[in-house]
């Protein structure tokens, strides 16, 4: 090797680099005081002492060069960010830090309102007090109370209040119409109506709040229930005060127009309405049935009927668990997607597939994987949930590392797959490209996913 002769610049930029990863915080300070411009300079790593500092997991360094103004934005030749790096090596206190302003997404997707881990569909506005469903004495009176809040479901479509008229698809475009029970006892006495208790507002809700009496906010917080009915929608759409308001024909789409709170409310109501609309009778006899604890139970009126004894998952709501897995290619710098036919043009996601019966969920990834796309996979990684109303599934939301790399995919379902470099995912995500694909919306845990692996960092 020749003799590498370091300018003192040089020299003292090595010697900050080495103070911030060994975590000695005075030397650090002292250097700083010195040369301030240090602070976010780069050695031959291409990596900056906040970076070095979040790797080793210096806190007190971390926390010193954020105080002086230290640029945590700054990314290596790999694209992290000390925040990824921090998050990578399991340094949580230093990803905290790092990420409070902002997630570690938050520079590449300005106003992401989306906790991280938390999914759309997934917010529990509503406290569900699930032993108040067998106190009927209980549940009689609080639907003839004057605060109750009713929502008015007709063919297990919500009845919404557009916001925008310009056809907008951004979320919180949409609102729940509320009712109170003046408003709806007709219905709640038409023996076609099911009408399920939903559970208490966790916070007072705006209009008692705003209220100055105190006695009335120590009084219960309103309660929630959901009515479906076959009544004509035109003539529901009528007992509304407000304009602009409609019963969407398409859930799928319509139902992500709504903020994270009402979603979380329409996902608990609309899974249970269907639930009780395509189990009227009794799966073990066929008998009939009647609804009980509030909606969370059939019961079949046939005394003789075997679902009578014993745990029977016919008389309670179900639950369908799906899996969703994004699949990683094993260079770590490639994912699988696929697009079923009836995809919006250019749309790819992730592989998805119903769990089946006595089947694990590193299975069921392993296998609709195979199935649909011909990919084998390995290792297998939860990431987060989400309930799907469409009627009743969970999607459950994995990362998977793949052990073949040949596409051959189902064509009875997906009509493409292909692996997608992450600089292509990126430019899609962030970037709004649409040249190469488009990614599902960011209320689909999808796309949840896709982000995940993104803000992940495979390859330090
Ligand atoms: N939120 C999100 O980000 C996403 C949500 N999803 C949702 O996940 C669900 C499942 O995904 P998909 O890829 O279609 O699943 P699968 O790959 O398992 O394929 C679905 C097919 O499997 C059959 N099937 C097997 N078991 C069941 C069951 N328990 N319930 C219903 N059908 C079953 C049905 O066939 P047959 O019709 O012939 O009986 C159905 O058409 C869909 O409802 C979809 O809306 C999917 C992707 C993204
Ligand atoms: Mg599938
Ligand atoms: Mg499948
Ligand atoms: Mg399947
Ligand atoms: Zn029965």
């Amino acid at each position: 090797m020749t003799s590498l002769q370091l300018s003192a610049k040089e020299e003292m930029l090595e010697k900050f680099l080495d103070a911030a990863a060994r975590g000695d915080l005075s030397q650090v300070s002292t250097l700083l005081s010195n040369a301030p411009s240090l602070i976010n300079q780069t050695g031959h790593s291409g990596w900056t002492a906040l970076m070095l500092a979040a790797r080793n997991g210096h806190h007190h360094v971390a926390e010193k060069l954020l105080l002086l103004g230290c640029d945590k934005f700054s990314v290596n030749s790999s694209s992290q960010t000390a925040y990824d790096i921090a998050t990578f090596w399991g340094h949580r206190h230093i990803a905290g830090l790092l990420g409070r302003a902002a997630d570690g997404c938050g520079r590449i997707l300005p106003g992401a309102d989306l906790h991280p881990h938390e999914n759309y569909f997934s917010r529990e506005t509503l406290d569900r007090q699930s032993g108040r469903r067998t106190d009927k004495v209980w549940l009689e009176a609080k639907q003839s109370d004057s605060e109750t809040v009713y929502l008015l479901f007709s063919n297990l479509s919500p009845m919404v209040r557009t916001q925008q008229q310009d056809g907008s698809e951004a979320q919180g475009d949409m609102k729940l119409c509320l009712f109170r029970f003046e408003e709806v006892k007709d219905l709640l006495l038409k023996p076609s109506s099911v009408t399920i208790f939903l559970g208490i507002e966790k916070t007072k809700s705006p209009s008692s709040s705003s209220s100055s009496e105190k006695a009335e906010s120590l009084s219960e917080p309103p309660v929630w229930f959901a009515i479906n009915t076959d009544e004509d929608a035109a003539a529901l759409l009528e007992r509304c005060r407000e304009k602009n308001c409609s019963f969407p024909r398409s859930p799928n789409r319509d139902l992500l127009k709504l903020s994270e709170e009402e979603a979380g409310v329409v996902a608990q109501a609309r899974s249970v309405l269907a639930w009780h609309s395509r189990y009227s009778f009794c799966p073990t006899c066929g008998g009939a049935t009647k609804m009980e604890e509030g909606g969370y139970k059939r019961s079949c009126l046939n005394s003789e009927c075997r679902s009578l004894q014993g745990v029977h998952n016919t008389c309670y709501p179900r639950v369908d668990p799906v899996v969703i897995m994004l699949v990683i290619h094993p260079d770590g710098n490639q994912c699988l997607l696929g697009r079923k036919k009836v995809f919006p043009v250019g749309m790819f996601s992730c592989l998805a597939g119903f769990v089946e019966p006595g089947e694990t969920l590193e299975e069921a990834v392993r296998r609709e994987t195979e199935e649909e796309s011909g990919v084998t996979v390995g290792p297998v990684q939860y990431v987060s949930c989400q309930p799907w109303p469409m009627p009743s599934n969970l999607m459950i939301g994995c990362l998977a590392v793949a052990v073949s790399t040949d596409i051959k995919v189902d064509e009875k379902e997906i009509e493409e797959a292909r692996w997608f470099p992450r600089q292509q995912v990126i430019d899609s995500l962030f970037r709004g490209d649409r040249s190469v694909f488009v990614i599902p919306p960011r209320q689909t845990i999808a796309h949840q996913l896709v982000r995940h692996w993104i803000c992940m960092n495979s390859n330090l």
